[in-house]
Formats: C-alpha cells, structure tokens, sequence
C-alpha cells in the first residue's frame, strides 16, 4: 500500500530536497496537527541529521500539499502504527531505491523512529473548572452605548482587475484628509519614476514593490478611519483571477461590498472568467447583502448616462435574476475614482445623477449598521494574525470579533488546538494611511464587528496557535471536526462534480483541501446519483482532508456557517453548514 517507488515519478521542477524521498515526507508532516513540535524535530533529526526550522518545515508541507492526495491512506498507518504496519513501513522503506548502505543505516533508525513518536491526538474538549472574570466591572450598557456612538462599519472593494479600486479607495482616503497631500505627493514622484503616474493614488493601498512594480493588488490590504460620525474598516482587495483566495479573504471580513465597475470596459469584467460576475457570486455567497455598485472611469465614456444605463441594467438582472438580491439593497452610483467625481464631492459632471456621493452612503449605511448586540449571543473571533512572541506562553493575536463581547480578564479557549489563555489586554489600533503612525487604543470592552489585538498570557504553546483559528470564550470551546452536511448551490460547472474529487474549500480566513463524501438530496429529492450538476441545490456530506477544522454551523453563525468551493481556479459551489458530524 505504501509507494516506496513513488520517488520515481518526479519531475525536475520538483526538487528533491537533500534528504527526502516521498513516502517517508508524509509520513513526517501528514499528521501535523497531531504531533508535538518536540517530536516532528526529533523525527526529521533521524530522518536529516538536521534540527526542524520554519523553513524546513515550509518546504516538507508544501511538498506534502502537492502529493497528498495520492497518499491520503497513509494517515491511517501512522495515527495507527501498529506492529503489523510497523513492519509494512520498515520493509517498504528498505525497498525504497536509497542506494548506498549509510542510507539503509537511515532508514532502519527511522523505522524505529516512527515507532516511538509519539502522536498526541487533540485533547479531548473538556469545559475548565474555573473560568476568569473580566479585570474590571463595566456599566455594559453605558459602554456599549459609547461604541454606537461611532460604531464600525467594514467594507471591501472588490471587481474586476483594473476597474480601478485601489485608486478609488486612495482617492477618498485623500478627499478625506486622511492621507496628506504632502504624502500623495511623494507617491506621485515615485510613481513617475517608473513610468507609472497613473497609479499614484493606487499606491496609497497597494504598498508593497511587487504590488507597485506589477500595477495589481496581490493581497488585502485593510485599514481603519473615521469622519466625524462614523468609524470604517476598508479592505482592498485583489482583482486578478489569480487572487480571488485573498479576495475571498476580504469579503468574510465586510460588512458590506463596493464593487468597482469600469465603465470603459464593463463586457471583458462581466462575461464567463472575468471577475465582475464571480466577485458578486462570492460576495453574495458569504453573505454579502448590501452592495453598491460603483460604475467607474466614468470620464472615459464621456459622461454619459447611455452607457451607465445600460451597465445598470445588465447588472441588476444579474444581481436580482442570479444571485437574488433584493433590489432595493443594490445602490448605483456613477463615479471617476481617479477625478474623485462622487467620491467625496458631488460631481459636476454628471448632471443627471441626483443621488448621493460615495462617502454619504457610505455615512448612511454605518448609521444603520448600529450593532445591536445580543448581550448572550457566544463570544466568536476569527484569528487573523498571530503575532510571534518571544515568551512561550504569551501572543498577541488580531482578529475581527465575529460575535457577542469579550473583555480583558476573562479567559478563552482556542480551536483547534483546544488551549486556554487569559485575555491581558485589548487594543484597537488605527493607522494613519500613508504614514507611520499607529494609535494604539486600550479598550475596556470589545464587541461584535470591531478589528481587535488580544495580548494573551497563560498559554500552553502558541506554537499551535494558527490564523484562522477560533476563539469563545473557556467555558464554550469549539470542538473541531472533519465532517459536515451542506446545503451546497453549484453555480455553472464545466465538469460534473464528483463524489470524491478534491477540491478546496474556503471558510472564512482559511482555505483545506475537502471532497464530497456523498450526496443526500438534489433539488429537494432523494438522490443515487454520485455526482453534482450545475445550478442544483443539495444536500451533500463534505470532509476536511487535511485535519480537523473549528466549525460552526449556519444557525449558529450566519458568516462562519458559510463555505466556498474552488475547483481548478474557478468557483464551483458555495454552501451553508447544516451539521456538524463529530466521529
Ligand atoms: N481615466 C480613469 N482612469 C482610472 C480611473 N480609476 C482608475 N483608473 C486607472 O486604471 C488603472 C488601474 O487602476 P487601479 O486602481 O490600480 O485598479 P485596481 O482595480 O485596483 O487593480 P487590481 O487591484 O490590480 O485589480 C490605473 O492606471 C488608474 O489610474 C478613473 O476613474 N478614470
């Protein structure tokens, strides 16, 4: 069963790394999760003679990424290395092609090896005998209050690549004073200088050099600010179809989405594998009501209301047709991100619009964003950043709170890994686009919606501490699970969908590989049939492959009880979490 000849069939591009042959990679890195960081070193150390960095680590999973689908079942042998497997691995091993007797040396004491590691199988979830009190006794409705007094919205822009989102959102981060004109400035010289003036205000959002030397956004790019009434998160995201994982990063974190249309060039975004329609079809699957559609460059076409009318048009049947938005919850606006027309001040240009300007709709959907926090609903919060520590048992790490309160004092568990710790501190931190200042912000409170750091202290290990981890509050652990029943809508396949095929699965911040197990109901009726169809809505029984996931369902949380499915660069599917099938 085990493929000792499986080193054969590498390609050069494939680089063999100094030590390595296949079988013996999983057997290492498969069970990740499952081993202590003590025993992964002690078995590569048997296996290379070298201690375990980051960077070696990096190399075996993202090697074991590639091939593991082919070797799946070998999780079996080592979760369960029985004297009888035991014996499989070593006679496998030494079959291997390792050539010369040092190496036969290697494999025998690795053979042995694999028989004293130790396997540490997730802690079983166990409620704490005592649970922390907040540090400080709060009025929690005066407090609460305060934060409605300016509460946040978040939203992300998304669109087709070019439609020009990173010089929309420079261009109102400009008009609002928010980044200096002594900054822009700078921006535009270094932008002449490669040839590229066009992109300046681009620049204040995509800040890294690949970003600025490719003229695309790569990753997400998240800043927060406020007017006079209202607080924002504002995410960037990517356009090209290669960075639609980011992009979908994005949208888990918004309340609400801008998507930027070029009006100059509205049909290359819109038909079969342009961005336009598969940002919205993701947008919406994560539960993306609310939408404003901002139709750009609207200079280029001379102003004109045709065109605008006419793009209006073809969205709106899109957007009701398709996707069932609701209509009144699409809002239309003509702008020129790059003039600033409808950005922040009214244009001039456009006469017949009689609506609002970005930034007032933005003013008016915060207000009605108004977090009315259900005072019982869990403490969730998505990790979405883990800040490395040099102490062992403290970590910082940021996330967006996905429900109910927390406050500093009161202890946490973390999924999957299943630790506690005990919240130190919280801050919010608001960054002054284009320069480096950083406010950082101690808060008493934290509630549902804000961008938060947690200062964690009594850790077991933050080793296995992870983004896209959950945390709730010690009492209310999340036990993690590989199983799950779906109601999962296919959008239009190019292939069938097939029980078994992997494929990879988006939830939130974090991307798994994960296969159909098998198919209960399409379309509302029993079903035998072991693949899916395009535009078919079913009921199906999905599985993480790769471990255990933190899951919650749709009942439980409308935003985590989401999935997305890719196949082959495409979105395929985007379902709800029915139940969780703990083994
Ligand atoms: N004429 C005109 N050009 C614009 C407008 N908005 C953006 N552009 C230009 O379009 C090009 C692309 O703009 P970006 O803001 O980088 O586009 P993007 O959508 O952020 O690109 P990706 O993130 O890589 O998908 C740049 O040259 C901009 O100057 C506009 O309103 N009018």
């Amino acid at each position: 069963m085990i493929d000792a000849d499986a080193g054969k069939s590498k390609t050069e591009s494939d680089t063999q790394l100094p030590f390595e042959f296949e079988v013996s990679v999983q057997i290492i890195d498969r069970p990740r999760r499952f081993l202590t960081f003590e025993s992964r070193n002690t078995f590569t150390n048997a296996l290379t003679g070298d201690k375990l960095t980051r960077q070696l680590e990096s190399q075996v999973s993202n090697k074991r990424r590639k091939i593991y689908h082919e070797h799946g079942n070998l999780l079996n042998f080592f979760t369960n290395p029985s004297e009888a497997v035991k014996k499989t691995i070593k006679k496998n091993l030494e079959k291997s092609k390792l050539g010369p007797s040092s190496d036969k040396d290697k494999v025998s004491k690795l053979a042995d090896d694999v028989s004293k590691v130790k396997i540490s199988k997730p802690a079983p979830v166990k409620k704490p005998a005592t649970v922390s009190k907040p540090k400080q006794k709060i009025n929690l409705d005066l407090e609460l209050k305060k934060k409605n007094e300016k509460p946040n919205l978040s939203f992300v822009v998304i669109g087709h690549v070019d439609s020009g989102k990173s010089t929309m959102t420079g261009r109102l981060l400009y008009d609002l004073n928010i980044v200096d004109s002594k900054t822009l400035h700078k921006l535009t010289k270094e932008s002449e200088s490669i040839g590229k003036a066009s992109f300046s205000l681009a620049w204040i959002m995509d800040q890294t050099s690949e970003e600025r030397n490719r003229g695309i956004t790569v990753d997400i790019c998240q800043t927060q600010f406020e007017t006079k009434q209202s607080s924002f998160t504002i995410i960037d995201s990517p356009g090209h179809k290669d960075y639609v994982p980011q992009m979908i990063n994005g949208v888990t974190q918004a309340d609400l989405a801008i998507a930027i249309i070029d009006a100059s060039s509205f049909e290359s975004g819109f038909i079969a594998d342009g961005q336009t329609k598969e940002h919205l079809t993701i947008a919406k699957s994560l539960g993306i009501e609310k939408c404003i559609l901002l139709i750009n460059k609207m200079d280029v076409v001379g102003w004109s209301k045709d065109r605008y009318d006419e793009i209006k048009g073809q969205l709106t049947e899109f957007l009701t047709d398709e996707l069932k938005y609701v209509k009144d919850d699409l809002i239309f606006l003509p702008a020129s991100g790059y003039l600033g027309d409808n950005i922040v001040k009214k244009s001039k240009n456009l006469p017949w619009y009689s609506g609002s300007s970005l930034i007032e709709l933005l003013e008016s959907e915060n207000k009605s964003v108004n977090h009315k926090i259900d005072k019982k609903s869990p403490f969730v919060m998505t990790i979405n950043d883990v800040m490395e520590s040099s102490k062992n048992d403290e970590l910082t790490v940021s996330g967006r709170i996905n429900s109910g309160l927390i406050q500093p004092g009161e202890s946490i568990s973390i999924s999957p890994s299943q630790q506690t710790a005990l919240i130190h501190s919280i801050t919010i931190t608001k960054s002054n686009v284009g320069s480096s200042l950083v406010k950082n912000e101690a808060q008493k409170l934290a509630i549902e919606g804000e961008f938060v750091e947690l200062k964690l202290k009594k850790l077991d290990n933050w080793e296995n501490i992870k983004v896209g981890d959950l945390c709730s509050l010690a009492n209310n652990p999340i036990k993690p699970c590989n199983k799950f029943s779906c109601e999962l809508q296919c959008f239009e396949l190019t292939r069938l969908l097939l029980i078994g095929t992997p494929f990879v699965m988006f939830r939130n911040n974090i991307s798994i590989p994960a296969r159909l197990s098998s198919i209960e109901l399409v379309n509302g009726k029993k079903n035998k049939k072991k693949h899916l169809r395009s535009n078919t809505v079913s009921t199906v029984t999905i599985e993480i492959l790769e471990r255990d996931m933190p899951l919650l369902t749709f009942g439980e949380n409308k935003k985590l009880g989401r999935v997305v499915i890719r196949k082959d660069g495409f979105t395929v599917a985007a379902g709800k979490i029915l139940d969780l099938l703990h083994e």
